[in-house]
Formats: C-alpha cells, structure tokens, sequence
C-alpha cells in the first residue's frame, strides 16, 4: 500500500486555494515527464470549489491543457445540462474557460453519458456505466482497462462515502471498472462510479474533506476502519494516497 500523506489547511477556502495550487503542480510536473496526462475531478462541494480556485490561478497559464484529459469519479445519472450534475458543476465552475481560452480541447471532457435518448446519451445507468467503461478502456495501456490517472480526486461525505460507493452498498465489491449505483442514500439515487481497483489503479488519490460533520469518518479511515462502514479506507493511489483535510475535518484524529 501506498503511503498515507494527511495535510491539514486552516478553513474551507484555503484548503481549496491549495488543492487546487498542488493540482496545477502536479500536472505541470507530469507534464515535464510525459504526456497525456489523466486527470479524475470530483463532485462535491469541495471537489466543485478546487475547480474554481484553479479557474482564478495564474498557474493555469502554465499548463498545457491541450494534453490534458479529463474524467469523473462519479456521476449523478440526471439528464444532461442538469444543475446537479458533477460535469455540469465542473463546466460551469472551470470546464468552459479552460475550452474557450485556454486550449483545453472539448473531446479531452470524458463525461459520464447523460441520461436520456439523444446521441451518446444513456438509458440506464448500467449502459452509462457501460459506455464509459469503454471510454476509459480507449485510453488504457498493454493490459489495463483505464488509464493510470496521474491524480484522481474524491470528496468523501459524512458517512464516509468516496465516489457513489457508499457505507454497506453492494458497489462497494463491484467488480470491473465502472459501477451503476441505484438507492444511493445521496441524492440522486441513481448514479454512476468508478470501482475501488479502478481507483486502486491511480497513481496518486487525493481526499479533500472539510467540515466538522467529516471529522470522525475521516478519523475512522486514516484508523484504517472497514471498508464496508467506512468506504474512503480504501481510496488509495499506486504510488500516494494525500489526505486534505481542513482543521474542522481533521479535528477526530488522535
Ligand atoms: O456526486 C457526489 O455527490 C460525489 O462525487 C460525492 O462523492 C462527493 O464528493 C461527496 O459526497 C462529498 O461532497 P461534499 O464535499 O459536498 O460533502
């Protein structure tokens, strides 16, 4: 197992000013080592407010987005354009921008299929699971069924949830790459997610938390609790697993 880095930010704000700096780090790096490079965004509040403090970095002018591909951890199975969905959030709150002024070309975007009947849009949640199962196999090397992503990014909620894989849920042991997720206790309760080994595959997995009500959940991870109470235990990366927490989240910790 990878090792387990937790750093802790004072507030909300500058623990998504500095998710989103080491986002940009990160990617230059990798840039400066090889090329494409895998990026996994998140829901969430936190996840959504990262998006936006790497929409305001100068840093952005840095990378090269032309390179850069895009993907969700999970979505919300909800039509497309819907407020409530993670990509729509992400357009809106960065996505757009990086299409209209920075050179992020619109087919790097890998979004989960929409639901509905229109072109590349999904009936179910098991087709959407299933198409993007094959978009991600698209982008694999040799054996694998996704890329290794240089960072994927996970919100986690107060029950300990990662992705759409939540606390007792059968997707918790889904096998395969991408995962339908029907009575999430979230809402909406149909969704799509990536598997734990397809997040086991990244390279690097960054939690970004805050808020008081995560704080004994995170605590119950970073104690290594069961997966099947508390799923974030198991969102580890290949090479680094990072924990960012703000001060309110990490207050449970020994
Ligand atoms: O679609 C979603 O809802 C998610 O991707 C989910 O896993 C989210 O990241 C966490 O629930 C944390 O969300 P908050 O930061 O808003 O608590």
């Amino acid at each position: 197992m990878s090792t387990r880095l937790v750093v802790v930010h004072p507030d909300p704000t500058v623990l998504a000013e500095a998710a989103a700096a080491r986002l940009l780090t990160r990617i230059l790096d990798v840039q400066s080592v090889r090329s494409p490079v895998h990026v996994v965004l998140t829901g969430g509040t936190v996840g959504i407010k990262t998006l936006a403090a790497v929409a305001g970095s100068p840093l952005r002018a840095a990378v090269d987005w032309s390179v850069v591909h895009l993907w969700w951890g999970d979505e919300r199975f909800l039509p497309a354009g819907d407020a409530d969905r993670n990509e729509t959030q992400a357009r809106d709150a960065l996505l757009e921008d990086l299409v209209a002024s920075s050179g992020l070309p619109a087919g790097n975007i890998h979004a989960v299929p929409a639901r509905g009947d229109g072109p590349g849009e999904a009936a179910t949640a098991e087709d959407a699971a299933t198409a993007y199962a094959a978009e991600l196999a698209g982008y694999a090397a040799g054996d694998a069924t996704t890329p290794s992503f240089d960072v994927l990014l996970l919100g986690m909620g107060p029950d300990g949830h990662v992705a759409s894989l939540f606390p007792e849920h059968p997707a918790l042991g889904a096998a395969g790459a991408v995962v339908p997720v029907h009575d999430s206790p979230k809402p909406p309760p149909d969704r799509v997610s990536l598997t734990f080994a397809t997040i086991g595959h990244a390279r690097e997995v960054w939690v970004v938390a805050a808020g008081s009500e995560k704080a004994a959940q995170a605590a119950a991870a970073l104690a290594d609790g069961p997966v099947t109470q508390v799923p974030a235990v198991r969102a580890v990366g290949h090479d680094r697993t990072l924990w960012l927490l703000d001060a309110a989240a990490a207050a449970g910790r020994d």
